[in-house]
């Protein structure tokens, strides 16, 4: 998700009119009237059931798949007058178990269409190294062959080669699909860091609906001959899918996977806890208490960070702030996912600390403030589906 929109945008908008695709000897065409625009610079994420013609509607783009008939335009040209081979290099493309070459070495593949342009030596070269060091890979990994790397690796030098001669477009077609759930994560964590630095226009093919919320800007939920059920933001969909398909394709749990989209420092902290400093007598800490009509404290240390709770009757046998009081097991930042804060304030007992950049006490997060968080959110998307753009096709 694109947090900033006064970064430089370097995709452009892919616009699909009317696109089918009958394929030879088909009773029924593969993509029925497919039409959808697709803005400059953000991830739109395809989700939908197994055979519902993600990929051909993908595959339509770069033209790896001819349409029957339609019209799509990338950055305002009509994909269908260009040279496919051509258009192929203006696209990145990755896919499911990276397609490596397996007799090329990791440096020849990523350089693989940067030499289709024609570009020098020098300049391939150089190119390799910075597109290993943007996907996190060593430098001593260009010269291995792919079945000398991991699969992640795999997938990070497919990620590579497709963004190598810097296309403004980039389709991904299940690409982290075929490794194991913490590689996924990683790989996941790192498109979203790239995609913040390139902003390039990204379509992404997926069946996980998790996957889809985390990376995209907006969601296209697709139905067979790829109907668009819903196109709109992971937020709108989670808190008001369009119909039961939908509802059935974002699961259960929607409020909890609305929590990993929301941070703490979009919401409301309480300022009303007490805090006292460890040089505080206990004389003090109970006369602010009483003063409050509180029972707990915090107590921070000399560079306002949490470091424990205190309760009004550990107060009595107290003889000075330094030791007294329970540790403070779990904090949030101002930048931590609503998710995140839940787990703290359940592990806390009600109540998480939130620190701000340098890990001084900001304010506090309960679960009141979470629940009306996403009852709010819910409320704000009550009457999307007429104003969705795109929604009927
Ligand atoms: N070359 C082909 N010839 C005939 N039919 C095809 C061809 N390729 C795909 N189809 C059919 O078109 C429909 C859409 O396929 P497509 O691969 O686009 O779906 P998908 O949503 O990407 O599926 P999956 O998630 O399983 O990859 C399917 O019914 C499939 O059987």
């Amino acid at each position: 998700m694109s947090e900033t929109t006064d970064q430089k945008i370097s995709g452009v908008e892919i616009e699909l009119a009317e696109v089918t695709k009958r394929y030879a000897g088909q009773k029924t065409p593969a993509v029925d009237g497919f039409s959808m625009t697709i803005p400059a610079g953000e991830t739109i994420v395809f989700v939908g059931p197994s055979g519902c013609g993600k990929t051909t509607t993908m595959k339509m783009i770069n033209r790896l798949i001819e349409p029957t008939s339609g019209q799509i335009t990338i950055g305002g040209e009509s994909a269908l007058k260009i040279d496919p081979d051509q258009l192929r290099r203006r696209i990145g493309y990755a896919i499911q178990q990276a397609g490596l070459f397996p007799h090329l070495t990791v440096a020849q593949n990523i350089a693989v269409v940067p030499g289709l342009l024609g570009w020098d030596k020098k300049k391939v070269r150089d190119r390799v190294v910075e597109m290993l060091d943007l996907v996190g890979l060593d430098e001593e990994f260009a010269g291995r062959f792919p079945r000398q790397l991991s699969g992640g690796q795999q997938q990070r030098v497919g990620v590579a080669r497709a963004l190598a001669a810097d296309p403004p477009v980039l389709l991904m077609d299940e690409p982290f699909g075929a490794v194991d759930p913490i590689t996924r994560g990683n790989l996941q964590d790192e498109l979203l860091r790239l995609q913040a630095e390139l902003r390039k226009t990204i379509v992404f093919v997926t069946h996980d609906f998790d996957e889809a919320v985390k990376l995209g800007d907006r969601i296209a939920v697709l139905g067979n001959q790829s109907k668009i059920l819903q196109y709109d933001t992971p937020e709108a969909i989670l808190a008001n899918p369009a119909d039961d398909t939908v509802a059935g394709f974002v699961g259960a749990g929607a409020s909890l996977k609305q929590l990993t989209l929301m941070r703490v420092r979009d919401v409301e902290l309480k300022t009303d806890l007490v805090t006292v400093s460890t040089e505080d007598t206990p004389a003090d800490v109970r006369q602010k208490l009483t003063n409050a009509r509180k029972t707990y404290a915090l107590v921070l240390d000399r560079r306002n960070r949490p470091l424990r709770w205190l309760h009004v009757r550990e107060l009595a046998s107290a003889g000075s702030l330094a030791t007294v009081g329970r540790p403070v097991g779990d904090t949030v930042s101002v930048q931590s996912t609503l998710q995140d804060a839940l787990e703290a304030i359940l592990t806390e007992g009600g109540n998480a600390a939130v620190t701000g950049g340098r890990g001084e006490y900001v304010g506090t997060i309960d679960i009141r403030t979470v629940t009306d968080t996403i009852q709010q959110v819910r409320e704000e998307h009550e009457n999307d589906h007429e104003n969705s753009a795109g929604g009927a096709g």
